[in-house]
């Protein structure tokens, strides 16, 4: 059996998507996605210029040594471009595998450890009273677990707080928009929100906060502390992770569960926070970390330290890297909890796939593979357009931790 063609597929239905598609001489093909939000053409380059030609010829079914000679043979190791572009045939070829032996991916894993998987939605507002409106219309849609992101007084368009959106909308820009941050302002006004939460909807629910990485350990430990009476189910990216040991700091003054790794690309960027116990939740994902091939053996690993997984599942990564990651859940034993931002039905119609929601739990499909396909002709429909994560500046022009 041969690797026969690949090609790149680059489309826009909402965000920008790249998808690797592996077609092999058996007729038999794969999927894999290999979307960098901001850095999509770098993606597709360097599968296009770089990994296809070397693979036409090879033995598909050879996933772990194809990962390897991709890894090692490149010479130049791990980066969120490297690892993406290997996450994309790493999941083409364990779709392959998958058809061939007629099974749902989650088969070859090992098989089912749960019928379905908890996720959590993203509800945003741009004062306390509409974060409190999304949370609770989330609570109606059966969500067990919601991530709350609030805006803060005298901060300018803080992220990710837009109006109770259910769909993220990027500006379509050729630059990064350029938004606010003070760390004392949302110090002062985060622990209001859970307070407010926590008050309205009872503590039945997970509540779940992301910090973005603009807080430094000292004040990341005080969010902590300030938000325990609050019982998160975790406190995300508190601070910027490049030093892991930074994470000892926080982790001395508080017992609000910590939650890092959807910016990490392998098991070395997470290896200290998860042997010292110093995070309870590892989000790495299939499409971050080298495909399912590595996030397993990251996985492993954190089921040593009884570090559960929190899979990054934002509108940024494909619904192929949502089907991946949701076989991945069903199998994986050390399973904490999925992301699951909601996809434009424009996104759902150009990747036709069996995954569903229900009653806050996604379930995977039993299609042979991944179960997640790419309908060229819609895709070409939506050429790629220029659009970035905003960047934020202080109220004097400095940068700030993104
Ligand atoms: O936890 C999240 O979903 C966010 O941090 C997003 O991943 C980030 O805005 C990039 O899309
Ligand atoms: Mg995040």
């Amino acid at each position: 059996m041969k690797i026969q063609s690949a090609k790149v597929i680059v489309t826009c239905p909402g965000r920008n998507f790249v998808t690797l598609k592996i077609e092999t001489d058996q007729g038999v093909y794969g999927i894999g996605d290999a979307t960098l939000n901001g850095r999509e053409l770098s993606v597709a380059s360097y599968l296009e210029d770089h990994v296809i030609p070397s693979l036409i010829g090879m033995d598909p079914r050879r996933i772990e040594d194809i990962w390897q000679y991709l890894y090692r043979g490149a010479y130049w190791r791990r980066g969120p471009v490297t690892m993406r572009a290997i996450a994309a045939v790493d999941m083409a070829l364990w779709d392959i595998k998958a058809k061939m032996a007629g099974m749902p991916l989650y088969q070859l894993l090992g098989g089912r450890s749960r019928d379905g998987v908890m996720v959590y939605g993203h509800a945003n507002g741009g004062d306390i009273a509409e974060t409190v409106e999304a949370v609770g219309f989330y609570v109606d849609m059966g969500y067990k677990a919601i991530r709350a992101q609030t805006g803060v007084p005298g901060i300018k368009d803080a992220y990710g707080v837009g109006r109770g959106k259910l769909y993220y909308e990027p500006a379509d820009a050729s630059l990064p928009s350029v938004t606010g941050w003070d760390t004392r302002k949302a110090l002062n006004h985060v622990p209001k929100l859970f307070e407010e939460l926590r008050k309205t909807f009872g503590f039945d629910y997970h509540l779940l906060h992301d910090g973005h990485h603009r807080y430094t350990p000292q004040e990341a430990a005080n969010l902590g502390k300030m938000l325990e009476p609050y019982q998160l189910f975790w406190l995300e990216d508190c601070t910027p992770a490049e030093n892991q040991e930074a994470f000892k700091l926080v982790r001395q003054h508080t017992v609000t569960p910590l939650a890092v790794g959807e910016i990490f690309n392998t098991i070395w960027d997470c290896k200290d926070l998860i042997q010292n116990q110093l995070i309870d939740y590892i989000r790495a994902t299939v499409l971050g970390a080298g495909g399912l091939t590595h996030l397993r053996r990251i996985a492993d690993f954190a089921s040593l330290y009884q570090v559960r997984t929190g899979c990054h599942g934002a509108t940024d990564l494909s619904p192929v890297t949502m089907g991946c990651a949701l076989h991945f859940d069903t199998w994986v034993p050390n399973f904490g909890i999925q992301e699951y931002m909601r996809h434009t039905a424009e996104t759902d119609a150009v990747f036709p796939h069996d995954y569903r929601f229900e009653a806050g739990l996604m379930y995977c499909g039993e299609a042979p593979g991944h179960g997640v396909d790419i309908d060229e002709a819609l895709a070409a429909r939506y050429p790629y357009k220029p659009a970035y994560l905003p960047v934020a500046r202080l109220e004097d022009g400095t940068m700030w931790n993104w």
